[in-house]
C-alpha cells in the first residue's frame, strides 16, 4: 500500500505508518508520473488534484486533504474516478476563530478602541463562523451574520450589503466558490467596497480571491485621497498566493502567509481526521488517537487575579498564547527573502487557547467567563 502524503502534514508517520509505505512530497511539486505509484494521496490545500496531476493514477483509491477548504479538489473528476474522497471539516476552525479575535485585540490596542462596542460582521457562519460567534457573544460583542445559503433554511440573518454598511468589523469566513446560487470569488469587489464603514476593519482569513485584491487596494487608495479615514486590515490569505500583491501588504495592519488554521492542534485534528477516514476506507480499526501524541504545552497554567472584570487582562491571556504580531513580523521581514511557502512550511509553534489551564485566585462572579471563551479553567 503505497501512501503520498504532504510533506506539511505532521505526525503522519505516527499515524500512516503501519498502514503502508510512505512516501512525503513537497505540495506544489507533486507530478502525475508520481501518481501512478499511489493507492492513498493526502494533500494539503496547495496541491491541485485534477485530471492533470491523476491523468496515470490507475491504483489510486483515496484522496483526503487535511484541510476544511475543498477549492484545490476536482470532486466531480475524483466521483467518475471512483476515488474515495475526504477532507478535514472543521479541523481547525477554532484557531481561525482565534487568530481572528487575537488580531481585533491587536486593533483595540493600537487604535485605543473598545472592542466590546463595535458591531462584528461574520460573512460565511459555518464551523469557523459559529466557532467565532460563540467566543464573540461569550465576550459579549453584537454581532451581525451574512449566509445567504443557511438564511434560505433558518432566520438571523443580513444581506451582504447591509453587513458591509452597518458593521464595524466585516470578517469572512466563505468557502472560495465560482459556481452555485451564491459564488463567493470576489465577493467584496468594487461595486461593494465603498459600502464598508470609515474606520471598518476588514478581515480576511478564508480565501484570498473572496476579496478582489486590486479593487481593494483601489479603495484604500481612494480614501487616502480624499483624506478619509485609513480601512484597518488583517489579511492572512491573498490572491496569487503564493505571490500577493505587494503593494498591499504596507497598507495592512496585520499580513500572514495564510497561517490563520496553523495552530498544532488545528493541523494534528486535520492528520487525525484523514487517519480515520483511511481506516474506514481500509476497513481496519482505528486505533490511534491525537490526544496521545500532542506535546505538552510550554505554558500549561496560569493564575488570574479576578478581583474584577479587566479587560486588558483577557487580552493579556489571548496574546500570551498566541500573538499575530509575531507572524505579522515574520511575514514583513521574510517574505521577500524565504517567500510565501516558507514562511508556511516552517511555521513556529503555536497553541490553541485550550492549551492553557486558568485557575482564579477569587470567585467574584463579574470575572469574564474563560470557559466559554474556550479556555480550560
Ligand atoms: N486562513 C486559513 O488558514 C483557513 C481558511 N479556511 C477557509 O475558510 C472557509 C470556511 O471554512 P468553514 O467555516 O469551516 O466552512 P463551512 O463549509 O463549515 O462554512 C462555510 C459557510 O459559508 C457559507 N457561505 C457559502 N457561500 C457564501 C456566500 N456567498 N456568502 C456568505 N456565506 C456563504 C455557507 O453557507 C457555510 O455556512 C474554508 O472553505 C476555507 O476556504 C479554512 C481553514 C483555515
Ligand atoms: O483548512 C484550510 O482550508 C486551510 O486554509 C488550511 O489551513 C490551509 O493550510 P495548507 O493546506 O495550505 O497548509
Amino acid at each position: 500500500m503505497n501512501i503520498f502524503i504532504d510533506e506539511n502534514i505532521p505526525y503522519a508517520d505516527d499515524f500512516f505508518s503501519d498502514i503502508g509505505e510512505i512516501t512525503r512530497f513537497a505540495g506544489r511539486e507533486l507530478t502525475a508520473e508520481q501518481m501512478t505509484h499511489a493507492d492513498i494521496l493526502l494533500v494539503r490545500s496547495i496541491t491541485k488534484v485534477n485530471q492533470t496531476l491523476l491523468s496515470q493514477a490507475d491504483k489510486l483509491s483515496f484522496v483526503g486533504t487535511a484541510t476544511i477548504g475543498e477549492d484545490h479538489i476536482d470532486k466531480t473528476l475524483l466521483a467518475n474516478k471512483g476515488v474515495t474522497f475526504t477532507s478535514a471539516p472543521g479541523c481547525n476552525a477554532v484557531s481561525v476563530a482565534e487568530y481572528v479575535i487575537s488580531s481585533l485585540y491587536v486593533l483595540a490596542e493600537k487604535y485605543h478602541f473598545d472592542l466590546l462596542t463595535k458591531t462584528v460582521a461574520i460573512v460565511g457562519v459555518g464551523n469557523i463562523g459559529k466557532a467565532l460567534q460563540k467566543k464573540l457573544t461569550a465576550l459579549g460583542i453584537n454581532l451581525l451574520l451574512c449566509d445567504p445559503v443557511r438564511e434560505q433554511t433558518e432566520d438571523g440573518f443580513v444581506s451582504l450589503d447591509y453587513a458591509l454598511t452597518h458593521a464595524d468589523v466585516v470578517t469572512f469566513h466563505t468557502p472560495l466558490t465560482a459556481n452555485g446560487d451564491h459564488p463567493s470569488f470576489h465577493l467584496l469587489n468594487e461595486a461593494n467596497i465603498q459600502l464598508l464603514k470609515q474606520d471598518v476593519c476588514l478581515i480576511n482569513a478564508s480565501r484570498g480571491e473572496v476579496i478582489d485584491n486590486q479593487a481593494l487596494l483601489n479603495e484604500i487608495y481612494r480614501r487616502d485621497k480624499n483624506q478619509e479615514l485609513t480601512i484597518k486590515l488583517v489579511l492572512d490569505v491573498w490572491e496569487n498566493e503564493p505571490n500577493p500583491l505587494l503593494e498591499l501588504i504596507e497598507y495592512t495592519d496585520i499580513a500572514s502567509a495564510h497561517i490563520a488554521g496553523y495552530s498544532l492542534e488545528g493541523k494534528a485534528r486535520g492528520t487525525e481526521m484523514l487517519y480515520q477516514a483511511v481506516c474506514q476506507h481500509l476497513n481496519l480499526p482505528v486505533v490511534k488517537k491525537l490526544d496521545e501524541l500532542l506535546p505538552i504545552p510550554s505554558v500549561t497554567q496560569l493564575t488570574l487575579n479576578n478581583q474584577e472584570q479587566d479587560v486588558n487582562q483577557l487580552k493579556q491571556v489571548i496574546h500570551l498564547v498566541y500573538d499575530p504580531r509575531r507572524d505579522d513580523a515574520l511575514f514583513r521581514n521574510l517574505l521577500a527573502v524565504k517567500g510565501f511557502d516558507w514562511l508556511r512550511k516552517n511555521y513556529p509553534m503555536r497553541r490553541e487557547w485550550s492549551s492553557l489551564k486558568l485557575e482564579r485566585i477569587s470567585n467574584n462572579q463579574k470575572g469574564l467567563n474563560y470557559l466559554q471563551i474556550g479556555f480550560d479553567v
